[in-house]
């Protein structure tokens, strides 16, 4: 199983959404972490077949997705950013509605939305309306959905958006479950939901992959470039000028900053081991600010 971008582009008027991108995936979670606007929803249309390639071509186990067509869209399950559901519809018949869209017999489409509704673990749910769940719950019957044709390939868009800290980490074990014997490609700007569970983190900006591996290959070049450091409300202010401040946190004696540089930025800084949110700054130049800090 290959799903094979090369040098895969889409331009939309004066903009590159999706800038030459080559990539190989098989089974297991590829994460694609990246800020607002750099082209993650772009790339999963094309992949999705939602929107075709400027240039440049997508081919699944050698043959272009395009061409492959109809029997490319039977393996491929999606969850968009914004899915689409009926707000009147129960939980149970909105998924026996979409298995009827996705050709499911009725007895299959019956068992698959049994099974998928305790994996979700929505199945006292069941005989809500959509429109009375909760953000996670509609993201879980999402996933469901998406699942219904059990697909090889799922593709997730932002599928943690809006959901509180539990929910995520529920959502984490469901997709590292799902992604045992799939390609799970996922999207998101938060860096947690894909540093326990995907094979590999591709960092998207300006519709490039700027760096993509494992997290273990992602931490490595980084080791003994991040520093801890208490510093005066002050001096904070002239240290986050000069450096790349990956973190700001409010302690008693004044401010401890979380500090990116090849050099140790003060005698007093401490070394620190490396996370993927200093990777994330480091190549996407966006740092984390814990608590409301205006110095
Ligand atoms: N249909 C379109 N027409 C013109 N420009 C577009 C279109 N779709 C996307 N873009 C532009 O392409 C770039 C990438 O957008 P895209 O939605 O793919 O990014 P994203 O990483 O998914 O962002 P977000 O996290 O905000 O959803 C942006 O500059 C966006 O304005």
């Amino acid at each position: 199983m290959e799903l094979k971008l090369s040098n895969l582009t889409k331009e939309f008027k004066d903009v590159a959404a999706v800038d030459h991108i080559s990539y190989t995936m098989t089974t297991g979670v590829y994460g694609l972490l990246g800020v607002n606007g750099a082209g993650k929803t772009t790339l999963m249309r094309m992949l999705c077949t939602l929107i075709k390639p400027s240039s440049g071509c997508i081919t699944w186990n050698g043959k272009d997705i395009f061409e492959l067509d109809g029997e490319y869209r039977r393996l491929l399950g999606y969850l968009p950013q914004d899915f689409g559901y009926y707000p009147d519809f129960t939980v149970y018949d909105y998924l026996m509605y979409v298995a009827s869209i996705k050709g499911l017999r009725p007895a299959t489409a019956k068992q698959r939305t049994a099974r998928l509704l305790k994996q979700v673990g929505m199945d006292k749910e069941k005989k809500k309306k959509m429109k009375k769940l909760s953000g996670g719950m509609k993201r879980r019957v999402g996933i469901a959905q998406a699942m219904l044709n059990n697909p090889s390939i799922l593709i997730l868009d932002e599928p943690t958006a809006g959901l509180d800290p539990n929910e995520r980490i529920r959502f984490r074990n469901l997709i590292g479950e799902l992604a045992q014997e799939r390609l799970v490609l996922l999207s998101t700007h938060i860096v947690s939901d894909v540093a326990y569970i995907a094979k590999e983190i591709l960092l998207m900006k300006e519709g490039k992959i700027c760096v993509a591996g494992s997290l273990k290959e992602l931490l490595a070049p980084m080791q003994g470039q991040v520093w801890s450091l208490d510093v005066s409300k002050e001096d904070a202010e002239t240290y986050r000028k000069n450096y790349k401040v990956a973190n700001v946190r409010i302690i008693p004696k004044g401010v401890n900053l979380r500090i990116l540089s090849g050099q140790r930025p003060s005698e007093n800084a401490r070394p620190e081991s490396v996370l993927l949110e200093d990777v994330f700054l480091h190549y996407l130049g966006e740092g984390m600010v814990e608590e409301d800090v205006s110095i």
